[in-house]
């Protein structure tokens, strides 16, 4: 495994609107490691993944992605974007989706030839089992299956560090349990690391290394026996949570207006 890490946060705030999401955020990921981020709506979640995509300077602090300044289009960073379904007139094909994972980093160009891309579009697309998908306008897709296109798209230039804002959303449970398995052989075979934004971490717990867990400008990291814990979530939330195992699922209580990632999952 590579010394440098993944990316490595230090000190790290950031503020939108005039208010601090977070601060003194220290967090080294390796290669391969499967980050899970949770915390209640507006808690910076996706800020993080815009702060690694160069997309939002940090207020305070130190970002390295790969050992550089975070950078707009960096080829080595897949980037899987909270859900919106794509305007039912879009004239784009399955296929055409994932390519833009490949022009949008500029790989496009530096292909040898269509053959090359073609083939890389289709090993994106197998992965994500959407083959069939491929020459179906995608407004006509049903929401989980744009998903796997979009799933696709930020594999197919093959990235070693992985952002997923809510990648389950509106996916089945066998389907969340493809796309789980993908990311883990992913991580397994690529030593990509994931950063997986959820609401539900029942379904990506068994893969889960650490749980970064953002509430009200305050966070924890740890493993998820670290992190999930009724103590830790009770501090964080600053009231009276209960963490209870069921079998192997983890359920929250105790805050059930601002916690969402209760219940769900397989
Ligand atoms: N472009 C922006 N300008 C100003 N404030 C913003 C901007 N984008 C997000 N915010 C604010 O930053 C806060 C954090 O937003 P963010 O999207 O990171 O939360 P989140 O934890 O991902 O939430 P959710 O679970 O709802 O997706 C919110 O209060 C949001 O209103």
């Amino acid at each position: 495994m590579s010394s440098t890490p993944s990316f490595r946060l230090t000190g790290a705030e950031v503020r939108r609107g005039g208010r601090t999401l977070w601060t003194g955020l220290d967090l080294d990921v390796a290669p391969g490691e499967f980050v899970t981020v949770l915390g209640p709506n507006g808690s910076g979640k996706t800020t993080l993944l815009s702060v690694l995509l160069g997309l939002l300077p940090l207020a305070a602090g130190t970002c390295e992605v790969g050992g550089h300044a975070p950078r707009r289009g960096n080829a080595t960073v897949g980037y899987v974007p909270q859900h919106t379904n794509v305007d039912p007139l879009t004239p784009l094909r399955g296929r055409d989706l994932v390519g833009l994972g490949l022009d949008g980093h500029r790989f496009g160009p530096a292909l040898r030839g269509r053959a090359e891309r073609a083939r890389k579009v289709r090993e994106a697309l197998l992965q994500v089992d959407a083959l069939d998908l491929a020459d179906d306008p995608v407004g006509a897709l049903s929401g989980g299956e744009q998903q796997r296109l979009r799933i696709a798209q930020a594999l197919v230039g093959d990235p070693g560090l992985l952002l997923a804002d809510e990648p389950l959303h509106s996916l089945d449970l066998a389907r969340q349990r493809t796309v789980v398995d993908l990311l883990e052989r992913r991580r397994r075979e690529h030593d990509t690391a994931v950063v997986l934004v959820t609401h539900e971490l029942n379904p990506v717990l068994p893969v889960t290394d650490r749980v970064l867990y953002l509430v009200d400008g305050q966070f924890r990291i740890g493993t998820p026996d670290e992190v999930m814990t009724s103590e830790t979530l009770s501090e964080l939330y600053r009231t009276e949570v209960d963490v209870v195992r069921i079998r192997d699922r983890i359920v929250v209580v105790g805050a059930e207006d601002r916690l969402v990632h209760t219940g769900g999952g397989p």
